[in-house]
Formats: structure tokens, sequence, C-alpha cells
């Protein structure tokens, strides 16, 4: 079982909002969508839903076509939270899970575990209204998940959170997949991504950049960066053979090289010279790989 989209395209008048997207998200996976503003990221999720219809290609999930509006196998985030401020947490919650099918002993059994996830038992009674916009948030993620679908999809879960609050709702995900389910956020950040996901897509421009698995992305890229550490200047590094990038900072270098051959060598090259406190061969991070397809910086 699976989410599949295969080649699809969402087009608005002329404009291509979404070009040829081919992704698998097999079932129990965490995937990551990446893009910056108008990358075409809540487009494709809506295709995902069923709430708009591809130009061309198909979305399917166990090979069937998904119809948001009466299944309850799905949970979705949107990007535009939707409560209403005059209800109570309890209230807003009894609705929407009434709306899934479930009955209200469920439902009050379900929030009030989430709400203890989320350290905030005492919200079951407040309005809406009262709430921050941040806390706001985790009530409709609480919403989106309240009946254990199989498939979550989630818009931007964590803007607007605040680190503490990321980290609270960066468990309640990973535990969600640990039970089973298939989850798709999108996200602007891409250490959320490279921290969460096996599979992820960079979109870019309504196409997609890069896709796959997030070790195969790094380990095909081939790259590396080398941190340095050391008092003494290391300028003399920048034009060796294989060195792509050089960025020097007060306490050593960032330097990306072609590969662990080239990271040898400038091992070689420093302990020659002096003392080196920290050596240290890293993976290309996502936003070094993106820098590089698309020739541009991602923000
Ligand atoms: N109904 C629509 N009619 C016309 N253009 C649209 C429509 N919906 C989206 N677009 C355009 O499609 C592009 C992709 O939008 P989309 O909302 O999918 O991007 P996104 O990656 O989710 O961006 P953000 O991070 O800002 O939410 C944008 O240029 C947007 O203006």
């Amino acid at each position: 079982m699976s989410l599949s989209i295969d080649h699809v395209t969402k087009r608005f008048g002329q404009f291509n909002a979404v070009s040829d997207l081919t992704i698998q998200v097999p079932k129990g996976e965490m995937f990551g969508m990446l893009g910056a503003n108008g990358a075409g990221k809540t487009t494709t999720f809506r295709m995902m839903l069923g709430l708009l219809e591809p130009s061309e290609g198909k979305i399917t999930w166990d090979q069937k076509k998904i119809d948001y509006s009466r299944t309850s196998i799905i949970g979705y985030l949107p990007e535009e939270r939707g409560l209403y401020p005059k209800l109570t947490v309890r209230e807003q919650l009894l609705y929407l899970g009434r709306l899934k099918g479930m009955k209200k002993a469920e439902i009050i059994s379900s929030m009030k575990d989430w709400l203890e996830k989320f350290k905030v038992p005492e919200y079951e009674t407040k309005k809406i209204e009262e709430l921050s916009k941040g806390n706001q948030q985790k009530i409709q993620f609480i919403a989106a998940v309240l009946h254990r679908p199989e498939l979550i999809i989630l818009d931007e879960p964590f803007s607007g959170l605040d680190p503490l609050n990321v980290d609270l709702l960066k468990k309640a995900v990973n535990e969600l997949k640990n039970e089973g389910a298939t989850i798709v956020f999108s996200s602007h950040r891409m250490e959320h991504v490279e921290e969460l996901c096996e599979h992820l897509c960079i979109m870019h421009k309504g196409s997609p950049v890069v896709h796959g698995k997030l070790k195969e992305i790094k380990q095909d890229f081939g790259k590396k960066n080398v941190v340095i550490r050391a008092d003494y200047s290391l300028d003399f590094l920048k034009d060796q053979p294989g060195v792509t990038k050089y960025e020097s900072n007060p306490n050593g270098a960032r330097i990306q090289v072609e590969g662990m051959e080239i990271a040898k060598t400038l091992f070689a090259l420093i302990t020659e010279k002096g003392f080196v406190e920290r050596f240290e061969v890293e993976e290309p991070s996502l936003h070094d790989i993106f820098v590089e397809k698309v020739g541009t910086t991602y923000e």
C-alpha cells in the first residue's frame, strides 16, 4: 500500500503550478515536501486529497483515488487554519470527531490523550479564541489526527510554533509513524525534513528538483563538507584541486570538496602545517544540494 503520484501536472490557465511530479510514498513512512513560497506544495496536497483535479496524471492511495469528503482514512492539517473561535476546544473536537464518524467517548478519550501529550490538559474548556496562534495550531493538529487516520497530510505543521512546541510536534508525528501511519508534510525548513524523513522531494517553481531517499540523495551527490578548526589561516587550501567551495570563519574554515580522497589530501596538507583542533568530514546538507542543482539559494 502506498501513496502514488504519477506524472501529475496542475495548470491554472497557462500557468503550471505543478509540473510532471512523480512520487511514491511507501506505507508507514514520513515524507517531506520542501519548497519555497509558491513552489507547488499546497496544490499537490489539494490534489492528493481530491480537492483539486490534476490537469494530467493521477494520484492514488492503495491504488484507489482519494475522496477526502467521504473517507476517514485521511487526516489533513490545512495551511489556512480553520477553527471556530467561539467554541471550546472540547466542543470543537467533538464536532470534528463526529464528522469523522467517531463516537463521543472515543473523541473525549483521544482528545484528553493528545492534550496531555501537548502538555495543555487545561485547554479542554477554553475557547479557541482565548488561545495563542501556536496553541490553536496544536488543537488543529489534534483535530487532524484525532481519528487515527492511516494517511496524514500536514501543510506547514511547524510554522509559527516555538522551539519547545516544534519538539512536541516532532515527537507526536514520530509516534504516529511508529504506530503505522503514513505521513506527508510540507515545510520551508530543510532541517525539519533532514531530521524526520526517509524520503523527500524539493519542489522548485512547480517541478521536483531533488527527489528520493535522503541517504541516497546525499550519497549520489558525492561532495562532502570538511570542517576544520585551527588557529592559523587555512586560505592556502582554497585553490587546491577538488575544492569546490571555501568559506573561512574566525575559527577555521568550512570547505566543500569533491569527495573523500580530496578530504584526505587536505588532511595531509594541514597536518604538515601545524596543530589541528578539529577536522571533520560531513555529509552535504540538503541546502548544499539544492543550491548546486538549482543555482540559487532556497529562501
Ligand atoms: N487556484 C489557483 N489559481 C491560480 N493560481 C494558483 C491557484 N492556487 C495556487 N496557484 C498558484 O500556484 C503556485 C503554487 O502555489 P502553492 O500554494 O501550491 O505553493 P506552496 O508551495 O504551497 O507555497 P507556500 O509555501 O507559499 O504555501 C503559486 O504561484 C500560486 O499562486
